[in-house]
């Protein structure tokens, strides 16, 4: 099968968040089933700093009034064909935001069309989040070619109709209120990144006012859960971490904890039960929750906290704000750095994600991998993911609570606090953690499976 993948993100060289990890791993495991696959992204400013990518473009066209300029390379490290729109609106060093945006990755979308009909044909578009969704829109006039689009984060739905009624060409087929919308039901699938997540959208508490959109596009509307890079993140050779270890060789992680106290301005203590947290700081992953929680979490206990993440301006000052009162005991760093985030997943004890809702969520599966035991919120993804820990039967993978609640995400981190105190036990939940699957194979042949039914055209 011949698939484009198009995305704003893609892992090492453009990611942000879940979704680039998605697209710089997935296309590997599909190639290696046989697949061409190619990658589609914006020509960012900063990716000439990242990669080799030859100064003669390979094509020129024009979309919606604008030459742009083709540019072929690799995605690092692999073979896999990285097409990179080149355009003055993407010259910037930010990936988001800016007031063009809309108008920006409308562009994009918009080349992105006219690579697959004039320049490599694909059999699938694989469209993510609503930077790309126009695309199935157009397609739908290219029955040869099928799209498939991917909800990473239901909440941004991109440009109204009447936004895009003055950017671009909206077919009089086209249904929806704003770019996201189209998608769904110009897309011959749609897929959310967790099974329990593409429920939950369905419903008006997690649809972000589509749900009566989702309802109605149920039948095509499917959820894949998210895989991680295991060759990638793995603790027994992961080169950014100070000690490599497995499952079976625990007792080493210490070495990355000390270290990652002693980095981070904690207090160096190994009996001290240090809980971290690495996310994009937005009301999505639940910060208010954890500012909520976090004097009588640090009060009631002599545990460390620390975070890594970027994102509102609010949280992040309130988190330096602890970092302040809490010195020694509390670590904020307002930064996105990938060998710091290994470095933390490799030492933590347990990692926080108290999520408002989840799609599906890659942190908690790197946590796991690296042997810090998740303290999650029974939402989306996370269900999936991770399962309830019952000390008394030596079960599960993690501590779970369900309400939306300061109080009961209160009491899951003091359920987790206690329960590191004997070792033993807390030894084979790490274990049992780090031996959970969660590379792609599964789910790719999840999506191989979707491609093949959208071309023989079985709904
Ligand atoms: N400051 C920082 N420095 C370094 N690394 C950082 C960082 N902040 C976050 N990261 C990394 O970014 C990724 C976050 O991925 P998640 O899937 O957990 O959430 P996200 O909401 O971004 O993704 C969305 O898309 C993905 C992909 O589908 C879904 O899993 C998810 O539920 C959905 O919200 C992880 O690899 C994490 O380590």
């Amino acid at each position: 099968m011949k698939i484009l993948f198009v995305a704003a993100e893609a892992s090492p060289i453009a990611k942000v968040g879940g979704m680039g990890d998605v697209v710089g791993a997935l296309p590997k495991v599909l190639k290696k089933l046989g697949h061409d696959v190619r990658i589609m992204l914006p020509y960012y400013g900063f990716l000439s700093e990242k990669l080799m990518i030859p100064s003669e473009s390979v094509w020129q066209a024009n979309a919606m009034g604008h030459n742009f300029d083709i540019f072929e390379t690799k995605l690092p490290d692999t073979d896999i064909p990285l097409y990179l729109l080149g355009h003055v609106s993407f010259s910037g060093f930010n990936i988001y935001g800016g007031h063009d945006e809309h108008w920006r990755f409308t562009f994009f979308a918009n080349a992105a069309a006219e690579l697959a009909w004039n320049y490599w044909t694909p059999d699938i578009v694989h469209c993510h989040d609503w930077h790309t969704a126009m695309i199935p829109v157009w397609m739908q006039d290219s029955p040869d070619i099928k799209t498939i689009f991917t909800i990473h984060n239901l909440a941004y739905q991109g440009p109204s109709r009447h936004a895009l009624q003055h950017m671009t060409w909206c077919p009089d087929h086209m249904q929806g209120d704003n770019a996201m919308a189209a998608a769904l039901y110009s897309a011959t699938f749609v897929n959310a990144v967790s099974p329990s997540y593409a429920m939950e959208i369905k419903t008006p508490e997690y649809g972000e006012r589509l749900d009566p959109v989702l309802r109605h596009v149920e039948d095509k509307l499917k959820g894949i859960l998210n895989g991680i890079d295991v060759d990638k993140y793995n603790p027994k050779t992961d080169s950014f971490i100070e000690q490599n270890f497995t499952a079976k060789s625990l007792d080493k992680r210490l070495v990355n904890k000390l270290k990652l106290q002693e980095d981070s301005g904690l207090n160096v203590d190994q009996n001290t039960f240090l809980v971290g947290m690495i996310s994009r700081l937005v009301e999505q992953k639940g910060v208010d929750l954890l500012l909520q929680v976090m004097d009588r979490f640090l009060g009631h206990t002599s545990a460390q906290l620390l975070i890594l993440g970027t994102g509102d301006h609010f949280y992040e000052s309130k988190l330096a704000e602890f970092a302040a009162r809490y010195y020694g005991r509390v670590s904020v760093q307002i930064v996105h750095n990938e060998a710091i985030s290994r470095r933390i997943y490799s030492g933590i004890d347990a990692f926080l994600m108290p999520s408002r809702f989840e799609p599906c969520g890659i942190s908690q599966l790197l946590a796991m991998r690296y042997g810090a035991i998740p303290i999650v919120r029974e939402t989306g993804g996370l269900i999936d993911t991770v399962t309830f820990f019952d000390p008394n039967n030596e079960c599960g993978t993690g501590y779970c609570f369900r309400q939306y609640d300061a109080l009961d995400f209160y009491t899951c981190m003091i359920r987790a606090y206690e329960g590191y105190r004997f070792q033993d036990k807390w030894r084979k939940l790490q274990a049992r953690a780090m031996n959970q699957d969660f590379s792609w194979n599964k789910s790719a042949a999840e999506y191989i499976e979707m491609y093949q039914d959208a071309i023989d055209g079985i709904i």
